[in-house]
């Protein structure tokens, strides 16, 4: 039977995400490096899995990639210490934080959050459940995305301004996390736009791997 961090779709428990963890993807949108993280979150009605397509919101003219590396809480807390902060890592998902570029510029201009940009249905592709093993180091592991067989994104997670155990610590000073809880760690360069059509596909060290279709 698998636990509860294996299931952390079927749990429904919260996407807390990470923006601008990487400086040159902060640069490559004219986004000003961050000195402590900006978080946000997705709904769980985001996440879908390999099988299901992206499917372009409403409206929405410019829908963009971004891959990630999520963290699964295996064991939940409050105010979590940094030197602590691991012991709270159950396993990892490699996600997309699929972004409607169009609403966040729009959002960011008016001041407006950037929940329709990052939270609308299938804005949150993910592998399965990946261990700890797998993924060796999290602080140094390749991650990246091709469109239709072109490589976007090739970054690694040492590249990350905040460290995993910090933004779990940071985190968990305003929200409790829970176990089954994802953080998505920010994306490196190299985002852009997909359409109607395309194979999104992606890859975090050497042996996962996932792929998506976009669909209107
Ligand atoms: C500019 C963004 O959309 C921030 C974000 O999600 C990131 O990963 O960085
Ligand atoms: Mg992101």
């Amino acid at each position: 039977m698998a636990s509860k961090v294996q299931q952390f779709r079927q749990v429904g428990k919260k996407i807390v995400a990470v923006g601008r963890n990487y400086k040159a993807h902060a640069e490559e949108l004219g986004n000003v490096v961050p000195t402590k993280p900006i978080l946000f979150l997705k709904p769980t009605t985001s996440y879908i899995s390999q099988g299901q397509a992206i499917k372009i919101p409403p409206t929405c003219t410019s829908l963009h990639h971004e891959v990630e590396l999520g963290v699964v809480i295996g064991r939940g807390g409050s105010k979590i210490p940094e030197s602590k902060a691991m012991e709270h890592v159950g396993g990892y998902v490699l996600a997309l934080d699929m972004t409607a570029r169009d609403f966040q510029d729009e959002a960011k201009k008016k001041g407006q959050p950037w929940t329709l940009a990052k939270g609308f249905d299938t804005s949150c592709p993910v592998s399965e459940f990946i261990s700890m093993e797998t993924v060796g180091d999290p602080a140094n592991t390749r991650l990246w995305l091709k469109v239709n067989g072109a490589t976007k994104q090739d970054g690694n997670t040492k590249d990350m301004i905040f460290s995993i155990p910090y933004l779990i610590s940071y985190i968990s000073d305003y929200f409790t996390l829970e176990e089954g809880d994802v953080v998505l760690t920010g994306t490196p360069s190299g985002v852009g736009p997909v359409k109607e059509g395309d194979t999104i596909e992606a890859g975090l060290g050497n042996s996962v791997t996932i792929k998506f279709q976009v669909e209107q």
